[in-house]
């Protein structure tokens, strides 16, 4: 089962913490663009004025994963500014107030992220998505598959320096065992001619496997004719990139690659997720447990319905946000308790459903009772010193020859005698006919 709820992972090795330096002597500019990535990406930023002040905020620390600099600094010429932030390998994003073909000659040199006019228009959002982009960049894998050592180092350095976690791989079998053995590669860069599978036919293995929405794939070919391109991409590349490509190109194309993962990803969320809970919302509920029903089945398999007790009276007496705290703590405690092959789900208001496959009779009434008493025993914070008990009742039905919806409609019935016969209780259909509650 996919993980419920989406935290973060941990950032592997690298620049483990999570601030910026953003070094500029115009103190408007730089007051601007902290106070946005503050609000809008709750990023800290330490601003500093000078390159003896950004060494200082540098030095014995790991709590920067990212340098915003400008060239202009009263202590330092461009070549000395350049040359100690490169110097201390963290990505770097150049801010600058002119941008001539000097610059970008000194520019194109250097191992830079990019480069940034700071007062055009659209300069503050650039930069707040830039960080937004490379903050995101360190939990995502990403794999380099090429013949050519050159080739290949020459792009896996391009992107270490934009946070990714970067493996290798000189031919196509290589990279199918790679891309096996680590679920966190979510961007692959291709090379076509390579010996033993070239990569057309890489891509065609990896998408048996690997959707578009979850697996980004560039190919790139220094001959990158018409049919060639089209090749690619009808066999399921997402972009392709000509050899040799300008850095800048390549941050693009793969900035927006894997830009668009996000987004899918956040539309899938919002369509299959509870908002409110994180757990799997009603229809995902039942695309999800109708794939699972079939399968758990010779096993056997149980359902519960669980409701919140009197949770109205929670609403009406500590107000709607606390009944929320209380929603999301039961639906913790649903999540906490279900087991790797079960599947959760929030049904809509204070309802919750779990199904648990392998688990029928006795076990299964040990099992959400156990629940049950867990949430019993729970006090729930309101943030405010105040605190809240609660309890769930309980209706549970077995696999009783019908479909996924008529237990569920079996375990509604149980919840209803539940709730009828004092709350905080389970009810559990028998296993012999669904009509006749077994458990007091
Ligand atoms: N805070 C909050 N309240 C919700 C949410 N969804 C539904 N509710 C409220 O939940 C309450 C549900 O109340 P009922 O179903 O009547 O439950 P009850 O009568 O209090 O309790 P039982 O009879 O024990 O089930 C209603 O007042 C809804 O407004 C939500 O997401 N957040």
């Amino acid at each position: 089962m996919q993980p419920l709820f989406r935290t973060p992972a941990a950032v592997p090795d690298g620049h483990p913490g999570d601030a910026i330096l953003l070094v500029d002597n115009s103190r408007s500019f730089a007051a601007m663009l902290s106070a946005s990535i503050g609000e809008r990406l709750g990023l800290p930023v330490t601003v500093v004025a000078s390159l003896a002040e950004a060494r200082q905020a540098l030095a014995g620390s790991d709590r920067h994963f990212l340098v915003f600099t400008g060239l202009v600094l009263a202590d330092a010429d461009a070549d000395a500014i350049l040359g100690f932030f490169v110097s201390t390998g963290l990505p770097l994003v150049v801010v600058s107030g002119a941008y001539d073909d000097a610059i970008r000659q000194k520019l194109q040199a250097q191992p830079i992220v990019d480069c940034v006019l700071k007062d055009t228009p659209g300069s503050i959002d650039y930069l707040v998505w830039l960080a937004q982009r490379l903050e995101r960049n360190r939990r995502i894998g990403a794999l380099v598959v090429d013949d050519s050592p050159a080739a290949r180092a020459l792009a896996s350095s391009r992107l270490r320096l934009y946070g990714f976690q970067v493996a290798e791989a000189a031919n196509g079998a290589d990279a199918l065992l790679a891309i096996a053995a680590d679920p966190g590669i979510r961007l692959v860069i291709t090379d076509y001619e390579m010996p033993g599978m070239h990569g057309i036919e890489l891509i065609r293995h990896l998408r048996r496997t690997h959707a578009r929405d979850r697996l980004a794939i560039i190919g790139v070919s220094g001959s990158g004719t018409a049919p060639l391109v089209a090749q690619f991409l009808k066999h399921g590349a997402n972009d392709f990139l000509h050899k040799p490509w300008s850095g800048e190109e390549f941050f693009c194309r793969v900035s927006q690659n894997v830009d668009n993962l996000d987004l899918i990803g956040t539309l899938q969320d919002l369509a299959t997720r509870d908002f409110l809970t994180g757990l799997p919302n009603r229809r995902h509920f039942f695309d999800l447990g109708a794939k699972m029903f079939e399968g758990a089945r010779a096993r056997g398999l149980s359902v519960a319905m669980i409701d919140i007790d009197h949770f109205k009276h929670i609403n009406d007496s500590h107000g709607h946000d606390a009944g929320d705290l209380a929603i999301k703590a039961v639906a913790n405690a649903v999540a906490q308790h279900a087991r790797g092959q079960d599947l959760p789900a929030r049904f809509g208001g204070e309802e919750f459903v779990l199904l648990a496959p392998g688990l029928r009779g006795d076990a299964a009434a040990a099992y959400f009772e156990s629940l049950r008493a867990g949430i019993e025993a729970m006090s729930v914070p309101l943030g405010d010193g105040r605190s809240v008990r609660l309890t769930v009742s309980i209706g549970v039905c077995p696999d009783v020859g019908g479909g996924l919806s008529a237990m569920l409609a079996e375990a509604d019935r149980q919840l209803y005698v539940a709730k009828a016969s004092g709350r905080n209780r389970v009810k559990q259909a028998a296993e012999t006919s669904a009509r006749e509650p077994s458990m007091a």
